[in-house]
């Protein structure tokens, strides 16, 4: 069988063990550690896939879930699949729909053939099984495709948490076994176990025993201290194949991305830029700017002093504070854009760091500019 998905290591930090490498996929190589633009319902909210391009994503995130309601897995699969249907040709991932079972649904209830729940949209009774995900997924055609998995809520007892990780490892296989379209999409394991070591060793014990093309680390980002996240990562990646892609799923924020990359994460993924855009909170090379603040009223400086990019060239924060105040949709898609691309370019920064065996040093001077030390 020949794998879609191939990574290249191309080199360690000397100073963290972080990783520069390239993705490879059917729709295109690209640099990691890489951040993955969140596109749920087959957009990246606001923004065109020439924008995008234009500030260097590569790979984007749609939705088994979202996409299986509306428009339905056998429309996008009609239309040509979701590169076609969303006029996006570099890569896309989706995940699996379990997460959103679990984050979205209520009356949900887990048996071993998968979870009855209901609709959130207008409370139909719904079945997802690996199967069933595996099967929606090969008709959208991403080029990664995610396991169906438990991602148990967080905090969750030793006990639980054990039975939960049996059977997403029991959910993988099936996955593997449903797989149609194995030399077109990869299909990435995901490793769950909570904040348990054993538990995680035993996951990623079983999953990598399959051979799986990628891995991701799931069962984080969800509400657990970031403490926690770094602990995790730091007895989790060393159990996942050097030569493989590893990928945190729902991660994140600037810090976080950091310090997973420091931990040996290629993939990151997060709503977070769009989501916090749209109510006018930008990320800046100073920490978060508040846009709709009074104090930004008569402020003709850029969202960012030290950012290149559409927004920070052409428009200012009291501009920009002006169309949010106003619900203007032109303001929420340049902090979309701005937020994007500051996550993307902080991963280049990233990339250009372990290249110079320096991302400790660099973590400490973002660090301190964004204002993460400071108490
Ligand atoms: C950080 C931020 C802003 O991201 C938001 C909100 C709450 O957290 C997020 C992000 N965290 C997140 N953890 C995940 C874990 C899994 C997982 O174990 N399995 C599978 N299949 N998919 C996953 C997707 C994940 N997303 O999850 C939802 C609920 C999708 O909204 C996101 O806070």
């Amino acid at each position: 069988m020949t794998t879609p998905i191939r990574f290249e290591l191309i080199k360690t930090c000397r100073q963290t063990g972080a990783r520069l490498g390239i993705l490879h996929t059917p729709h295109g190589s690209f640099e990691t550690p890489m951040f993955m633009p969140v596109g749920t319902l087959a957009t990246v909210k606001t923004l065109s896939p020439e924008e995008l391009k234009e500030m260097g994503a590569g790979v984007i995130l749609s939705n088994t879930y979202h996409l299986w309601l509306r428009p339905g897995h056998d429309i996008v699969e009609e239309a040509g699949g979701l590169h076609a249907f969303m006029n996006w040709d570099r890569g896309i991932l989706t995940d699996s729909g379990g997460f959103q079972v679990f984050s979205l649904s209520e009356f949900r209830r887990i048996e071993e053939e998968g979870v009855y729940f209901r609709n959130h949209l207008n409370g139909d009774k719904l079945f997802l099984s690996p199967e069933k995900a595996v099967e929606i997924q090969n008709a959208l055609g991403a080029d990664i495709i995610m396991a169906f998995d438990e991602c148990p809520p967080y905090p969750a007892t030793y006990e639980y948490m054990k039975q939960s990780i049996e059977r997403t490892s029991r959910w993988a296989e099936r996955c593997l076994k449903a797989h149609r379209r194995p030399n077109e999409q990869g299909l990435f394991g995901i490793v769950q176990g909570g904040e348990y070591e054993e538990l995680r060793r035993q996951s990623a014990r079983d999953l990598v025993s399959l051979d799986f093309p990628g891995y991701a680390v799931g069962g984080l980002s969800v509400g657990e201290p970031k403490e926690v996240m770094n602990r995790v990562l730091e007895f989790t990646t060393p159990l996942l194949p050097a030569d493989k892609p590893r990928y945190l799923m729902g991660v994140g924020s600037p810090d976080s991305l950091i310090d997973g990359a420091i931990r040996g994460i290629d993939m990151f993924d997060c709503v977070l830029p769009t989501r916090i855009g749209r109510n006018g909170t930008v990320m800046t090379s100073e920490g978060r700017v508040v846009i709709k603040n009074a104090q930004y009223a008569r402020d003709f400086s850029p969202l960012d002093p030290n950012c290149d990019c559409y927004t920070c060239r052409n428009y200012t924060r009291a501009y920009i504070r002006h169309l949010i105040k106003c619900d203007e949709t032109f303001g929420i898609r340049l902090t979309s854009y701005h937020n994007v691309y500051f996550l993307i370019k902080l991963m280049e920064q990233v990339r250009q760091a372990i290249r110079e065996d320096r991302l400790a040093d660099f973590r400490e001077e973002f660090f301190e500019c964004y204002g993460f030390n400071k108490p």
